[in-house]
């Protein structure tokens, strides 16, 4: 029946797929309007390459037809003069052919070159804009794959693509007038076995653009993996994976290998079916050249002629497939690149943003609630206030949101509800980059990029002279390990401070806060443990970076929790207590807990009220 529902269904596929052509191809407009705009900067040498492109593209084609010239009017006629004159023309036009090719393949890989640098610097100059809730959600390794992988692909399209394409279907139009001219008869010949070659060609365009995505999302798995596990070695090492590591490597290197095999499979057939098409059709052109030889109604000139024209023929056509190859996989590419340059959650700052020099008063929560994922809420009506020149401590168990509050206050992750102020402006009113000015944030995990321990320091402040940064070195007590390290300030450090202990980049982290001078220090304690010498020297590191300096500290170390005015005990994600290390101690609440918990050989000294004795 025609109104079946099975009939009825087959429509939707059929509506879907059309509308999703549409979207495709405006999607694509898109894509090619962005790239065009990386292009646009270059348009002299664009147009310069095409220019060139164009007014080459007829020396290939002219060469099979110079060559007939010379066989049927000098050499059939024992004209030598001729045959010398023609031979001069033939080696112009193969020495010209050489030279634009010269020429158009260094323009456009210089083009290609210029761009990609644009896009790679713009991905990276985004990359640092986007908030960590972006890097929350995005490995690492998939995001190396947009500014390696993808950005590769996009340049060989723009190096080798669109203008090649010009060049081959100006010389395919050139090779067809000129056998046209010659003769029509075996042009129509030649001709026949192009359906065959298109069809061919759209299957295996079709397959392989597929296959290629595969393989450049398989790529980006492997990436993630590898650079992870890069990153974790000794941990791998440490709990004997290597060879569980080892088998999901295997597995992931698998699917990346098969995707690849699949490309090639497309390829090993497309190449010798293309190849057996072009000999079919040279085998067409030479019997019925051969036939009307025989008749003599062709000249030898005409079938050699046809001969080269038959492998110009075909060489384009397959050069063409090849490149509509490259700008599928390119603007596979080209989406996901764009894509990651359009993601601007959290990247517009609008107009208008207070700028703020000095802090005066004091910061503000006022029933604060956040949650990294939906209603997951991790602080719940978080209120407090930090006066001008405090030093606050935050202590809780492991889990409790500490990290987070500073989190919210250093603008890492917007809140969901609340407010929080710094001197009565709302934080969110306040420019990004003068609450990174104003607030110094020391982690927890000291990161330190590869470089000399002078380029670590000056990270905040890369305008500072030797002296000022001896000084910040002296003051926190850094001076004399770094002055024992070869070459000094000038030591190297390895990717993320490998070399150096963690006591030691916690006073490098120490220097580089004083030297950035913020007025709020916020300083997240490491919980490792160090040894007793450097425990004092962090100490007193701490207790300098804090001095006369509004200062909130995730304090893990008794001492830096009785120097603070007042500690916020935090228990999931809401505060319990807050008061002085004594007042609190006093209340034997759920910081004395706390502080038996990580103190046990304090009990004895604390007295019957529960102050310490
Ligand atoms: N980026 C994130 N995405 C999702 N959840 C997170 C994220 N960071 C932290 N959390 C969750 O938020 C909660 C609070 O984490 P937070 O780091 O603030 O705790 P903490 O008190 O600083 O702990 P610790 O003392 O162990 O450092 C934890 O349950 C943690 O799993």
């Amino acid at each position: 029946m025609s109104n079946s529902p099975g009939r009825r269904a087959s429509f939707r596929p059929q509506q879907d797929e059309t509308l999703q052509k549409g979207k495709k191809r405006s999607v694509d407009f898109y894509i090619v309007s962005r790239l065009l705009g990386y292009i646009k900067p270059y348009r002299t040498l664009v147009a310069w390459a095409i220019a060139i492109t164009i007014a080459g593209s007829f020396l290939g084609p002219l060469r099979p037809y110079l060559t007939k010239i010379a066989i049927d009017d000098y050499i059939a006629h024992g004209n030598l003069k001729g045959l010398t004159v023609i031979s001069i023309f033939l080696a112009g036009a193969i020495l010209l052919d050489g030279i634009k090719q010269f020429i158009t393949t260094w323009m456009t890989q210089i083009i290609g070159q210029k761009a990609v640098l644009d896009i790679r610097m713009d991905i990276f100059r985004h990359l640092q804009k986007l908030p960590a809730r972006f890097y929350d959600r995005n490995p690492i390794g998939r995001l190396i794959t947009r500014t390696t992988g993808d950005v590769e692909s996009l340049n060989e399209m723009l190096s080798s693509g669109i203008i090649t394409i010009l060049g081959d279907l100006l010389q395919l139009f050139f090779i067809v007038v000129l056998m046209a001219w010659i003769d029509w008869q075996l042009t129509l010949i030649v001709l026949s076995i192009l359906p065959l070659m298109i069809w061919a060609t759209i299957a295996f365009k079709n397959r392989v653009r597929i296959a290629f995505q595969d393989v450049l999302t398989h790529q980006a798995r492997l990436n993630t993996f590898f650079q992870e596990h890069l990153t974790g070695m000794s941990i791998v090492q440490l709990f004997n994976r290597e060879e569980r590591e080892g088998r999901k490597y295997a597995s992931i290197n698998a699917d990346h290998r098969d995707a690849n095999i699949r490309t090639v499979l497309y390829f090993s057939i497309y190449y010798p079916l293309i190849e057996t098409l072009s000999s079919a059709a040279a085998g067409l052109v030479i019997w019925y050249s051969g036939v009307r030889l025989l008749k003599a109604d062709l000249s030898i000139g005409v079938v050699i002629s046809f001969v080269q024209y038959i492998w110009l023929f075909f060489r384009p056509l397959q050069h063409l497939s090849d490149r509509f190859n490259v700008i599928q996989t390119a603007i596979a590419s080209s989406d996901r690149i764009i894509r990651l340059l359009d993601e601007k959650e959290g990247i517009e700052e609008p107009a208008g943003k207070r700028e703020i020099e000095c802090f005066k008063e004091s910061i503000a929560f006022k029933n604060v609630w956040f949650a990294y994922e939906s209603e997951n809420w991790i602080l719940k009506d978080i209120s407090f206030t930090i006066r001008h020149g405090e030093k606050i401590a935050i202590v809780g168990a492991t889990g409790s949101g500490k990290t987070t509050l500073i989190n919210i206050l250093s603008r890492l992750y917007p809140f969901a509800k609340g407010s929080v102020s710094i001197d009565s402006i709302e934080l969110s009113d306040i420019a990004e980059h003068s609450v990174r000015k104003l607030i110094g944030v020391v982690m927890q995990d000291v990161f330190l990029f590869s470089g000399t321990i002078r380029e670590n320091l000056a990270f905040g402040k890369p305008d500072v002279t030797d002296e000022e940064m001896r000084e910040a070195a002296r003051i926190v007590g850094a001076d004399r390990f770094i002055d024992q390290l070869p070459g000094g300030y000038q030591y190297r450090v390895l990717e993320n401070g490998t070399g150096l202990s963690s006591g030691q980049k916690q006073l490098i982290a120490f220097v580089r806060a004083l030297l950035y001078n913020p007025e709020i220090l916020v300083l997240d304690e490491a919980t490792s443990s160090v040894d007793t010498e450097t425990e004092s020297l962090i100490d007193a590191a701490t207790a300098r970076l804090m001095s006369e300096r509004t200062s909130i500290i995730i304090a893990h170390r008794l001492s830096t929790v009785q120097k603070a005015d007042r500690i916020i005990v935090l228990h999931k994600g809401v505060i319990r207590e807050s008061g002085n290390h004594q007042e609190l101690l006093a209340k034997r609440g759920l910081y004395y807990k706390l502080y038996l918990l990580q103190h046990p050989e304090q009990t004895l000294h604390i007295g019957e009220n529960g102050a310490p004795a």
